[in-house]
């Protein structure tokens, strides 16, 4: 069994090239298929999803290709088949932008269920609110749905909660719709932004991408294009949450700081010296770190994907802190295994309750999600002894090559296989 092994690591310091977003790079890859030519999008991280898209594409006839220059080229005029294999498009969270990327060229498109983190309950009702308004029609199976429309026509969509997956989708099957579409409601994220910017250089039509009133004017076409995916603000927060865990001095260099405004802003309350350039932010330690509160919210507000990583830092600073997890109540999994390193946090009714300066101990530890993977590696840096963090998949789904980012920074952290079933025996001191 695989997992990450992280010794006591007394302070970090460095500076790490932030890569491409994972979340827009989803978007904009399923995005490409509008177009009726080829495609290049410069900066796609090398992360599991992205692989299982290519193999999944290849499928139906996606030419999806790793230029030596490290661009992706993507090719959608040999799509042969709309079918993606249930298991491989359920493997990942983001099958259903193909839908809306591919339901007006074609009419008809099936995958699987939608996986990726699983945080107990992740709702598509607004994605099939939404394309049912536009005219789609959804057939369900036990481990695939279709999705069928005659003719896509513009609609007015009002989202009952702010979605970024379902803003994207919406705005995708709008492209090619007849008329307009107006989305009210809409999620403001960079990744929704970077969307529209991408399909408005193909020839698309959107307006107001950023803003809470979306409108879409349906063409009949879509040219080829060029286009760079936006830095991963959620990597790039997660590394500069780290100086504060372990003391010292992070930099992170491309990125667009104003995506990371309530991280930013957060860091500075608990007591971390921020400093902005054009494209890039250091975070340095004070060796003090006050309690706090948290309240997660969609963007601007504090993101629901770095609450874990703030969780872990939250364990280290003086008093009492709240995070109230408002996105996703249940997505507390990391808890259990920070309470195993000796944490002191107690979860109710989606909000925790973290009794600071705890003196971590290495443990055992398991992540199901990629950022509870990135909270438990936070953890073992400062933990005593050493911690090994197994489900390195699930972290691999969003980072590119984790052990090495960290290893940049001077933690002792490396990938090893471990028998299955080690316990806390087998390892002797570590606990
Ligand atoms: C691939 C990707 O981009 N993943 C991100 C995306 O996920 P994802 O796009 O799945 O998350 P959404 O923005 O859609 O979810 C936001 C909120 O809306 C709710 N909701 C969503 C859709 C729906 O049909 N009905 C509904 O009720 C969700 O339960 C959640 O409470 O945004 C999440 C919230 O910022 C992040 O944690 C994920 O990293
Ligand atoms: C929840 C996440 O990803 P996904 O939506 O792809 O499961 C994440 O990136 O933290």
């Amino acid at each position: 069994m695989q997992a990450i092994r992280v010794d006591y690591s007394p302070t970090i310091n460095g500076v790490v090239q932030i890569p491409g977003s994972k979340n827009s790079s989803l978007a904009l890859l399923a995005a490409a298929c509008l177009s009726d030519e080829t495609i290049i999008l410069e900066g796609i991280p090398n992360i599991a999803d992205f692989r299982v898209i290519r193999e999944m594409g290849e499928e139906v006839g996606l030419k999806i290709k790793r230029e030596i220059t490290g661009d992706i080229s993507i090719d959608p005029r040999f799509i042969s088949a709309t079918d993606f294999n249930p298991k491989k498009s359920s493997s990942f969270r983001t099958a259903y932008y193909f839908v809306g990327a591919l339901l007006a060229k074609y009419g008809k498109v099936s995958v699987g269920y939608p996986g990726g983190d699983d945080f107990v309950s992740r709702p598509i009702d607004q994605h099939i609110k939404a394309l049912e308004m536009l005219g789609a029609t959804f057939t369900y199976y036990q481990d695939y749905y279709v999705v069928e429309a005659k003719e896509l026509r513009g609609a007015t969509i009002y989202f009952d909660t702010i979605t970024s997956g379902a803003t994207i989708n919406a705005m995708l099957t709008a492209v090619r719709a007849k008329g307009e579409t107006v989305l009210l409601n809409a999620a403001r994220d960079p990744e929704v932004i970077d969307t529209a910017i991408f399909l408005n250089k193909l020839g698309a039509n959107i307006s107001g991408a950023g803003t809470d009133t979306i409108r879409i004017t349906g063409v009949n076409h879509l040219k080829g294009g060029i286009h760079r995916v936006i830095p991963d603000r959620l990597i790039a927060g997660s590394f500069l949450i780290g100086a504060g865990v372990a003391g010292g001095s992070v930099t992170v260099t491309n990125v667009i700081p104003e995506h990371l405004g309530s991280c930013l802003t957060k860091l500075q309350e608990i007591g971390i010296e921020i400093e902005v350039k054009e494209n890039a932010i250091t975070a340095h330690s004070t060796g003090k770190l006050r309690a706090s509160r948290i309240r997660t919210g969609m963007y601007p507000g504090f993101p629901t994907d770095l609450q874990q990583p703030m969780t872990t830092l939250l364990t280290q600073a003086t008093g009492k802190s709240i995070i109230a997890e408002k996105i996703y109540p249940n997505r507390f999994k990391h808890v259990g295994q920070l309470r195993k390193m000796g944490a002191d946090i107690r979860v109710r009714s989606g909000v925790a309750f973290v009794k600071g300066k705890s003196n971590l101990k290495g443990a055992i530890v398991t992540t199901s999600d990629i950022r509870a993977g990135i909270s438990l590696i936070l953890a073992g840096m400062v933990a005593e002894g050493t911690t090994f963090i197994t489900g390195v998949d699930h972290i691999e789904r969003g980072y590119e090559d984790v052990v090495e980012a960290f290893q940049s920074l001077g933690v002792y952290i490396t990938k090893e296989t471990i028998p299955y079933g080690a316990n806390h025996q087998f390892f002797g001191e570590v606990q």
